[in-house]
């Protein structure tokens, strides 16, 4: 692997950039420096050297944003550049008459789907999907996207009903610390990791004011609640709450300083994401009273004790597994913290109820110590995935608009990108997945638009951009998707079809029968060194090993029914609200009877959503931003061109 900093392995800075725009000088034929070389496409001969070149040394000036062809390349600078998203900035870019000849930005984008909205071009619903690795700087350039629509299509409210009911546009913004403070967590690849996909809808109306919006959001990591990888965290929001709740509020939610959690791994690390004030303020904003928070972060403390409650086996399988030695004090403080009958909750998590027979009688068995620790942490993953959820519900409640309000949109999509870690599981399998079907899009959309002249792109042009980008083929990648979701046969049909036959299922029979079942398929590949079952998917970004171990339960994500009545049963004011008692309000993940297969498993209902976006996005003209990380560690002014990250911008196109 090349390794090289800054595209030279020695010498001063000063010289490396020297010789790197002599050397791209010479690459171009001596004409434009490179870094006035505002599209990539103009980069001759285009290759991939030439191209990450020209990056690398735009990168070297500061100059992060780069047009190629209908995509804008946004490379993350890792260090504030407060006067790239002014206001000023952003009023040039809205005022310019054509401000496509400006430097490439990302208020170019906003500024051309702002002024597309209104033009009489179908369809005038817009759609921008940001796309990149993590820590690219996807959340970044969506915020600052919304920023930028905050400030253009401002509502023409007076001073003194702002004063009343907070600007439409600020409610929007306040989104984001909650969600971020909820959603996100610092993983190896960024500190601050949305573990969430988003799309949030700007509605415009007539006059083409931000009138509202509405998020919508995909697969939540929830198991992180419950199970953090190595040097990773939790959510944010526990930090947050163990290191900003103020004296009163400590004692209030148990949480004494100096206190260790095992679901509150490093919590000796600070990072800026830890501000608590910012995300009770955004609350307040977002009509998230202090009561209501309060509850909130009490029933979030209740489940940082319950993850200190543990088991020990009893030895015998027909009692229950005891607590360990000082667990009995976190069950009760959870408990308490949760508004349950302690009594009951360590019974819920120690026995089983097994409905059997004709009659459906009913039998209880206490659970194994491995199963108690499987219910607890499915306890804790149901309550923080309800209550995500219902943020959510009040966020829209907050900022959306009544329907006969708005007229067109510009939807935001900022999705997690392309993954592959040394450990796959469903996760990545849905992630990828949603990258596959996100990339399909964007070919289509290329080709069309090849095809089709706009007054923005005329046909020669995008012809010239057809040439030049011949380096890197625009592969089909149809194969990859009926691979992962074709029918009849696939690898979620397989996985699918496994739940439904409820059976214990073998990493090694799942690994076997895709290989059978889908034997010779060019997108299928086997790591024969692997010491695990597994297969390979060759996706467009590059080939990824999926254990199979673990697929098919994380699939079913059963949800024991006595965890739900349990926490109905809770005399908490927000669990209440996040377990209704009504009978009728059973979620379809939740079988009515113990062995009952689930209705719709994890790899449907995200297939589903993935279609409802996609249909979304077809009836939008798309834009596409392609954020860059241009080396792993996060630091300014470093430009890696290892192997890795060519692969990587090879697959952006
Ligand atoms: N334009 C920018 N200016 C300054 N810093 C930036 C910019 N873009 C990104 N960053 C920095 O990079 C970090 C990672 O960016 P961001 O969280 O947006 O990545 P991401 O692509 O959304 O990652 P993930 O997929 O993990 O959520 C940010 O926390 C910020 O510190």
């Amino acid at each position: 692997m090349l390794q090289q900093v800054n595209g030279h392995g020695s010498g001063s800075a000063a010289h490396s950039g020297e010789s790197l725009r002599e050397d791209l000088k010479e690459l171009l034929g001596g004409e434009v420096p490179p870094q006035q070389l505002n599209d990539l496409t103009k980069v001759n001969p285009v290759t991939l050297e030439t191209v990450l070149r020209c990056l690398q040394a735009r990168y070297m000036a500061d100059t992060f944003y780069t047009n190629a062809g209908c995509t804008l390349v946004a490379m993350n600078p890792f260090k504030p550049v407060p006067q790239l998203y002014s206001p000023e900035l952003m009023r040039e870019y809205h005022a310019a008459s054509q401000p496509q000849t400006l430097k490439p930005h990302i208020f170019t984008v906003g500024e051309q789907t702002y002024r597309n909205v209104k033009s009489l071009i179908e369809p005038v619903n817009q759609s921008v999907v940001v796309s990149g690795e993590s820590g690219a700087g996807k959340t970044w350039t969506s915020r600052c996207l919304m920023k930028f629509y905050a400030v253009v299509a401002a509502s023409p409210m007076s001073w003194e009903s702002h004063k009343v009911a907070e600007r439409i546009e600020q409610r929007i913004l306040n989104s984001n610390p909650v969600m971020e403070a909820f959603g996100n967590a610092c993983t190896l690849r960024n500190s601050n990791s949305s573990r969430f996909g988003k799309f949030i809808q700007l509605q415009l109306n007539g006059a083409q004011q931000m009138t509202g919006a509405a998020v919508q959001t995909y697969l939540l990591e929830k198991t992180r609640v419950a199970c953090q990888a190595p040097s990773e965290r939790n959510f944010h929001i526990f930090y947050q709450i163990y290191k900003g709740a103020h004296a009163e509020e400590r004692v209030r939610w148990r949480l004494p300083e100096g206190a260790a959690f095992s679901w509150l791994p490093h919590p000796e690390r600070t990072l800026e994401e830890d501000c608590f004030e910012v995300t009770r303020e955004a609350m307040l904003h977002l009509g998230i009273d202090a009561p209501t928070q309060n509850n909130i972060f009490q029933a979030l403390a209740g489940l940082l004790h319950l993850g200190n409650t543990r088991f020990a086996d009893s030895g015998n399988e027909a009692q229950p597994c005891p607590l360990v030695d000082d667990a009995q004090c976190s069950v009760g403080t959870s408990a308490l913290l949760l508004g349950l009958p302690e009594d009951h909750l360590l019974e819920t998590l120690q026995i089983r109820t097994i409905r059997a027979g004709r009659g459906q009688q009913v039998f209880q068995k206490p659970c194994s110590q491995a199963e108690c620790n499987t219910r607890r942490d499915c306890l804790a993953k149901l309550v923080y995935a309800r209550l995500f959820d219902w943020l959510v519900s009040v966020i829209n409640s907050s900022i959306c608009a009544a329907p006969d309000s708005w007229t067109t949109f510009i939807g935001l999509l900022d999705v997690y990108g392309f993954e592959s870690f040394p450990n796959n599981s469903l996760e990545q399998l849905c992630i990828n997945y949603a990258n596959e079907k996100l990339q399909q899009h964007f070919v289509a959309h290329y080709l069309r638009a090849q095809q089709t002249p706009t007054a923005l792109h005329p046909q020669e042009e995008y012809a010239m951009e057809g040439l030049a980008w011949s380096f890197v083929s625009y592969q089909d990648n149809q194969p990859c998707l009926d691979l992962i979701e074709g029918s009849p046969v696939s690898i979620c049909s397989l996985i699918n079809e496994e739940c439904r036959l409820n059976r214990p299922s073998s990493a090694a029979q799942l690994q076997t029968r895709i290989e059978s079942a889908l034997t010779g398929h060019p997108r299928l590949g086997r790591d024969r060194l692997s010491p695990e079952p597994s297969f390979i998917v060759l996706h467009y970004a590059g080939p990824v090993r999926y254990r199979t171990a673990g697929l098919v339960e994380k699939n079913k994500d059963p949800v024991p029914p006595e965890l739900t009545s349990l926490l109905q049963q809770s005399q908490d004011p927000l669990l209440k609200v996040l377990f209704p008692a009504d009978p009728e309000d059973k979620s379809p993940e939740e079988p009515s009877g113990q062995n009952r297969a689930p209705v719709l498993t994890v790899v449907s209902k995200f297939k589903a959503s993935l279609e409802q976006l996609l249909q979304v996005l077809h009836g939008t003209t798309p834009h596409y931003i392609r954020c860059i990380k241009p080396n792993s560690q996060a630091q300014a002014q470093i430009f890696h061109r290892e192997e890795g990250s060519m692969a990587r911008i090879t697959a952006l196109w």
